[in-house]
């Protein structure tokens, strides 16, 4: 059994709360240190949401979630925690105190990991008991859901020590991006400060207010961006000719102005509060809580999109889901599924569209299949089962965010034939949700038509049949 692992968030704002949620909801225990009184309410806002959002991504269970703790000191946090992360506010001051506390009572081989936006590794090492011990771990909002975490080390960390890290990172499906040397705002800040000052300009110089800067991004670029990044982008913009061709020709405007470049706006009060009033007749109508939510349903519904393709963040999703896959146990009946209903499956009137039942279902009889040995290989050997009818009943409601089990009975299993009987259930109650009577035919992949099973695929079938039929 591999241990579980406890992880330590020192400051709990916006970005502590979310790394907090993204250890907690990937099974490991949390403790939290944050002297504002109000910390346990704002980081159970930001769990509420987590928690509601960041298992619609996958299409199995997550694991069971680990104990959330608020500790009363630095050092009872971190004592014998695996993972030490700090996100209080970025100022080097502050974090040098906080990583002295931290290493007065930390294990040596504990990871402690910075959020900073922009001190380089070494700047934050510069007077720590063990300076190796401390690494850039830089992560995007909400931390819940993003996954990009740049990882910047210095010759004084330890190899193995980094690459530990990152293996921790990646097993609660973060991406991390090791930068190769250190830099004032590592690589993503870099392009984000570079795109904001031009909008301040923009707004500033009543070119374009705050909407329309925002469209701007969504309607266009933005969309491209989380699927290809920039070169991949341009690469496919220079036609045939490819990246070389691009450069010929939008090199030159690089010299043109068409970019303020390092020009930064002075950021009056009269500025300020020009975007302040502008962002408030863009969207004062919705209160945080609110836009946080909106937010989240729209990155689940483009990740779930990219990982039905297979690209960029979504092949991340789909590799980090096969650690979800459980191993199916015999009983009567058999819990065949666990999972979310996504956020993408919901139909005009507010509820599980009826296409999904079959997805679900269809999900849940590749389960039963695999457990019989109708398996991937089995499949790949050219043999398989196709559905040839369905009765389903919807007896309840289903809503986006409801954790789901389907318990499945296989009811006939002889020769060519495997029926099952799947009720879908509400994880929290019990309650069934809909149930499909599913008829199936063993079929060779080759000609199209049926025909026998393995005789190993074929006697498990009957076994599972009698089981099923005893206990039912
Ligand atoms: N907000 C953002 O978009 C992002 C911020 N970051 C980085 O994350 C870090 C934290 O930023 P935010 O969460 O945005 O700030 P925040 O202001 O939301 O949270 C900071 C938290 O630290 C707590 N704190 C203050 N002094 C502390 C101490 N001595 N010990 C423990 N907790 C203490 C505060 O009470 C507060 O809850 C910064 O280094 C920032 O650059 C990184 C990525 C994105
Ligand atoms: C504005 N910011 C520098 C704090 C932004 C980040 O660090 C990353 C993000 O989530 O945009």
């Amino acid at each position: 059994m591999t241990k579980k692992l406890t992880a330590a968030v020192i400051g709990g704002g916006v970005i502590g709360g979310g790394w907090a949620a993204r250890f907690l909801l990937n099974g490991w225990d949390v403790r939290i240190f944050d002297p504002d009184p109000e910390a346990e309410r704002k980081i159970g806002e930001v769990l509420g949401n987590a928690r509601h959002a960041l298992p619609m991504l996958y299409d199995y269970a997550m694991p069971a979630e680990g104990a959330l703790t608020f500790q009363e000191t630095v050092a009872e946090t971190v004592e014998g925690a695996d993972w030490i992360q700090e996100s209080v506010p970025e100022r080097l001051d502050i974090k040098h105190k906080v990583y002295a506390e931290i290493q007065g009572a930390c294990d040596a081989a504990a990871i402690i990991g910075s959020s900073t936006s922009g001190y380089k590794p070494s700047e934050l090492q510069e007077g720590a008991a063990r300076p190796g011990q401390i690494m850039v771990c830089h992560p995007f909002n909400p931390v819940y859901l993003l996954p990009l975490i740049e990882v910047v080390a210095t010759d004084a960390s330890d190899a193995a020590t980094v690459d530990r890290a990152c293996g921790m990172l990646t097993s609660v499906g973060l991406y991390p991006l090791r930068v190769r040397k250190e830099i004032d705002a590592h690589i993503a800040d870099r392009f984000l400060e570079a795109v904001w000052r031009e909008a301040l300009w923009l707004v500033k110089d009543g070119i374009a207010t705050t909407e329309e800067i925002d469209n701007a991004i969504r309607y266009g670029f933005g969309i491209r961006w989380a699927q290809m990044g920039l070169f991949e982008t341009y690469r496919v913009a220079g036609g045939e000719a490819g990246m070389k061709h691009f450069i010929d020709q939008f090199g030159p405007c690089l010299k043109w102005p068409w970019t303020k470049l390092m020009d930064v706006p002075d950021l009056t009060d009269e500025l300020a509060q020009m975007i302040a009033d502008q962002s408030d007749a863009q969207s004062g109508h919705l209160t945080i809580r609110q836009l946080e939510r909106k937010r989240d349903g729209n990155l689940i519904a483009m990740m779930r999109a990219l990982k039905q393709q297979g690209n960029a963040s979504g092949r991340l999703l789909n590799e980090h889901e096969k650690t979800m896959r459980p191993t199916l146990e015999a009983g009567t009946p058999m819990l065949s599924l666990r999972r979310t209903i996504p956020v993408d499956w919901t139909d005009v009137n507010g509820h599980m569209n009826e296409g999904r039942y079959g997805q679900i279902f269809s999900d849940a009889s590749e389960e039963v299949m695999a457990y019989v040995g109708a398996d991937d290989a089995y499949i790949a050997g050219g043999l398989s089962y196709f559905t040839v009818e369905t009765t389903t009943k919807y007896l309840a409601e289903t809503h986006a965010g409801e954790a789901v089990e389907v318990h499945s009975r296989v009811t006939e299993g002889k020769g060519k034939k495997l029926r099952c009987l799947h009720e879908m259930r509400r994880a929290s109650d019990g309650e069934v949700m809909a149930t499909c009577d599913q008829f199936m035919l063993h079929v060779s992949l080759e000609t199209r038509r049926t025909c026998d099973p393995s005789p190993q695929v074929q006697k498990n079938v009957e076994r599972l049949a009698a089981l099923h039929s005893e206990g039912s």
